[in-house]
C-alpha cells in the first residue's frame, strides 16, 4: 500500500500524541469554573477500530479493475480503516459522528495516484462510469468538505493526493517554487528549508494539511500578515478536469479577464483536482522573534494593533487574546520544574501585583503577541516602534519569554478537542473577518449570541476569542466555544450554538468564514454572505463545469 501518512481515524494528529492537563496545575480548576466539568484523567489513548461498524464498499469489480489499471493494485484500497480515515475531516461534529459510527455514506475505495496523468485518467473514468471523486489532502477540513452526501448512491472514490509530495523546482530569481499539491506542510517546509527558503504558511493544522488542500479551501496561516493568505501566495497552478487541464502560468499579475486563479482557490474539489502549484517563497529570515504584551483591556489592545497596521510596521503577525482567552492561556501554562521556570512564575506573580497597584482589573487583561522577522537591525527597529504604540495604549511589554512559549505550543491546542470529547464536552471554533470599524461589535454580538444559545439549551458554556490576521481594512476574529453536550441529542444542540454564532457574524457585517472554507457546514449562510445572485452564479459555474455532479458534489453551494 502507498506510503502516505494519515491521521488517527478517530481524532486529531498521529496515534500517541495527546493533550495532557496533569502538568498544567491551573487547568482543571479553570475548566470546573468555566463549564462546570470535573476533569477525569485521560483514559482514551487510542480507540479500538473493532468497535466501529463500517458500511460495506459498493465498488464493483469492474470499477476496481479500472482504478487498479490506472494507479496499480498497491495504490487502490478497500481497507475499512483507510475508508474511515478518508470519510470526513476533523470538525467536532465529524469526530462525534466517527466515534459513534454514525456513517451515512463513506468512500467505497481510496486511490493514491502517483502522477498528474493518473489523476486525469481517474477523472475521465469517473465521468464515464458515473463515479463520485472526492479529492483528499491531509483530511483536516473543519467545514465538512470531505463528507460524501448521505443520500449518494453512486460509487465514491476518495482521491488521496499524498504521493504527489515533491517540491519540483525553485525559481530563485523570482522567489517562486513549483510544488505538487499533495505535500503535507512539514514535508514541504523541510524541502524548501534545505535550500534556504520558506513558504511562510503555517495554519494551526500545518502538520496535517497539504498545499493543495490549502488552495482548495482558501486557507490562511498564522503568519499571513507578512506572507499573505494562500490566495496571495499561489501565483500559478494546474487543475486537472475530466475534459482537460487548466494551466495557469505563474505571473506576478495579469489582467486577462476575471481571475481563473481566484476561481479555483476555494473551489473545494468541485472544479477538478489541483495537482501542482507555483507559489511565492521567501528566504528564511535571519531573525524570528515573538514578543508578548499585556494590555489592560481588549479595546486598548485592538486599537493598538490597528495603529501598528496604520503605521505600516512590517510584522509577521500580531495577535490579541481577549480576556477569556488570556485566562485560558494562563491556565494551560505548565508547572515550573526548573529553577528558571520557578523564578519566571515568581516574576509573573510580582507583575500581577504591580498591575493591580496600577488599578488594572486583572480579569480584563488581554495578552497580545507580535512577531518580527528580518535582519537584527530591522527587528530591533520594529520592536521599538511596536512597543511605543503598545505602551501608548496602556500595555506592559512582557518580552520574548512568553512570546517564545506561544511559538512553541501553537500547534498543540487541537489535541485538546479530543480530550474534551472524552469528557462529554464540545470544544469548537468559528472564525470570521470584518472591517476594523466593526470588530468591536462583531466580538460583542458573538458573545451575546452564544450566551443566548446556551440559555436556550439550559446550560452554561464558555466562549473566548482572539484577533489575528491583520489587513489594511480589518482583521480576523476567531472564537472558541465549549459546553457539556447531551449524549441523547448532541448534533441538534451543536447546531443551535454554531448557528447562533454564524448568524451573529452575518448580522454584524462580518463574513461567515475567514479561512475555514464553506464545505457543508457553512452553506446555510452563503446567500447572506455573497447575495442570492452570487450563489446563483456559483451554482451555474459548478453546473457547467461538472454537469454529471461527479466532482465532490454538494460542497460550497448545492
Ligand atoms: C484543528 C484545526 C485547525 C485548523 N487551523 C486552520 C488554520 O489555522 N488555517 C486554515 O486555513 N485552516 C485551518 N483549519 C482547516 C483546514 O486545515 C484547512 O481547511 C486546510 O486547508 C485543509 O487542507 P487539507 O490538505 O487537510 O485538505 P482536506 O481536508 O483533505 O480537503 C479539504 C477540501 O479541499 C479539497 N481538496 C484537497 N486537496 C485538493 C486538491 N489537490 N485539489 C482539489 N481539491 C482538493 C477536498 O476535496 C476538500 O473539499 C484547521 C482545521 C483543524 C481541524
Amino acid at each position: 500500500m502507498a506510503h502516505v501518512k494519515h491521521q488517527k481515524w478517530w481524532g486529531w494528529g498521529e496515534e500517541g500524541v495527546f493533550f495532557d492537563y496533569r502538568n498544567k496545575p491551573a487547568f482543571a480548576p479553570f475548566v470546573k469554573e468555566a463549564i462546570g466539568v470535573s476533569l477525569r484523567p485521560r483514559q482514551r489513548d487510542t480507540v479500538d477500530f473493532a468497535t466501529v461498524q463500517v458500511p460495506a464498499s459498493t465498488a464493483s469489480e469492474d470499477v476496481l479493475a479500472r482504478l487498479r489499471g490506472i494507479s496499480g493494485p498497491e495504490n487502490v484500497s478497500l481497507d475499512d480503516e483507510l475508508r474511515i480515515v478518508h470519510w470526513a475531516g476533523k470538525s467536532v461534529l465529524e469526530l462525534m459522528q466517527t466515534l459513534r459510527s454514525d456513517f451515512a455514506r463513506v468512500p467505497d475505495v481510496v486511490v493514491y495516484p502517483g502522477s498528474e496523468d493518473e489523476v486525469a485518467e481517474i477523472l475521465r473514468t469517473a465521468v464515464a462510469q458515473d463515479l463520485v471523486v472526492i479529492p483528499f489532502g491531509g483530511g483536516s477540513s473543519i467545514s465538512r468538505s470531505l463528507q460524501p452526501a448521505p443520500e449518494e448512491t453512486r460509487c465514491i472514490v476518495s482521491l488521496d493526493m499524498g504521493r504527489l509530495n515533491k517540491v519540483l523546482e525553485i525559481d530563485e530569481t523570482s522567489g517562486l517554487a513549483t510544488i505538487q499539491a499533495g505535500v503535507l506542510g512539514p514535508d514541504m517546509e523541510d524541502q524548501l528549508n534545505a535550500r534556504g527558503w520558506t513558504l511562510g504558511h503555517f495554519p494551526d493544522s500545518f502538520a496535517y494539511s497539504t498545499l493543495g488542500g490549502w488552495a482548495a479551501t482558501r486557507s490562511s496561516g498564522m503568519q499571513s500578515d507578512k506572507y499573505g493568505d494562500i490566495a496571495d501566495i499561489v501565483r500559478g497552478l494546474r487543475l486537472v478536469r475530466p475534459s482537460g487541464t487548466v494551466v495557469l502560468r505563474p505571473l506576478p499579475s495579469t489582467s486577462t479577464g476575471p481571475s481563473l486563479r481566484e476561481m479555483v482557490i476555494g473551489s473545494e474539489g468541485r472544479l477538478g483536482v489541483i495537482t501542482e502549484l507555483t507559489v511565492h517563497v521567501h528566504r528564511l529570515p535571519q531573525e524570528h522573534e515573538v514578543i508578548a504584551y499585556m494590555f489592560p483591556t481588549w479595546q486598548q489592545a485592538l486599537t493598538a494593533v490597528r495603529r501598528y497596521t496604520e503605521a505600516e510596521i512590517p510584522l509577521t503577525f500580531a495577535r490579541i487574546s481577549d480576556a477569556h482567552e488570556t485566562a485560558f492561556s494562563l491556565a494551560t501554562q505548565k508547572a515550573s520544574t526548573s529553577v528558571k521556570g520557578k523564578l519566571a512564575a515568581k516574576g509573573q506573580d510580582a507583575l500581577w501585583a504591580v498591575m493591580r497597584r496600577r488599578g488594572w482589573d486583572t480579569d480584563a487583561m488581554c495578552i497580545s503577541y507580535a512577531c518580527f522577522e528580518g535582519s537584527a537591525k530591522d527587528v530591533a527597529e520594529r520592536k521599538k516602534a511596536v512597543a511605543r504604540i503598545a505602551k501608548a495604549h496602556g500595555a506592559v511589554v512582557l518580552g520574548s519569554g512568553p512570546g517564545a512559549l506561544y511559538d512553541q505550543k501553537k500547534f498543540d491546542t487541537p489535541h485538546l478537542r479530543d480530550f474534551l470529547l472524552e469528557q462529554n464536552t464540545v470544544g469548537d471554533v468559528s472564525e470570521t473577518a470584518a472591517p476594523w470599524s466593526k470588530l468591536t461589535t462583531v466580538h460583542k454580538n458573538a458573545y451575546d449570541a452564544v450566551q443566548r444559545a446556551y440559555a436556550q439549551l439550559g446550560k452554561s458554556g464558555w466562549i473566548m476569542s482572539h484577533m489575528s490576521h491583520s489587513y489594511h481594512s480589518g482583521a480576523c476574529l476567531y472564537f472558541t466555544f465549549a459546553y457539556v453536550f447531551d449524549e441523547e441529542n448532541p448534533y441538534e444542540e451543536y447546531q443551535v450554538v454554531k448557528s447562533a454564532i454564524q448568524q451573529s457574524f452575518i448580522d454584524s457585517g462580518a463574513t461567515l468564514s475567514h479561512h475555514h472554507g464553506v464545505g457543508v457546514e457553512h452553506q446555510p449562510w452563503m446567500e447572506q454572505d455573497v447575495s442570492p445572485e452570487g450563489v446563483a452564479l456559483m451554482k451555474g459555474l459548478f453546473q457547467v463545469a461538472d454537469p454529471g455532479g461527479n466532482l465532490n458534489p454538494g460542497k460550497v453551494v448545492s
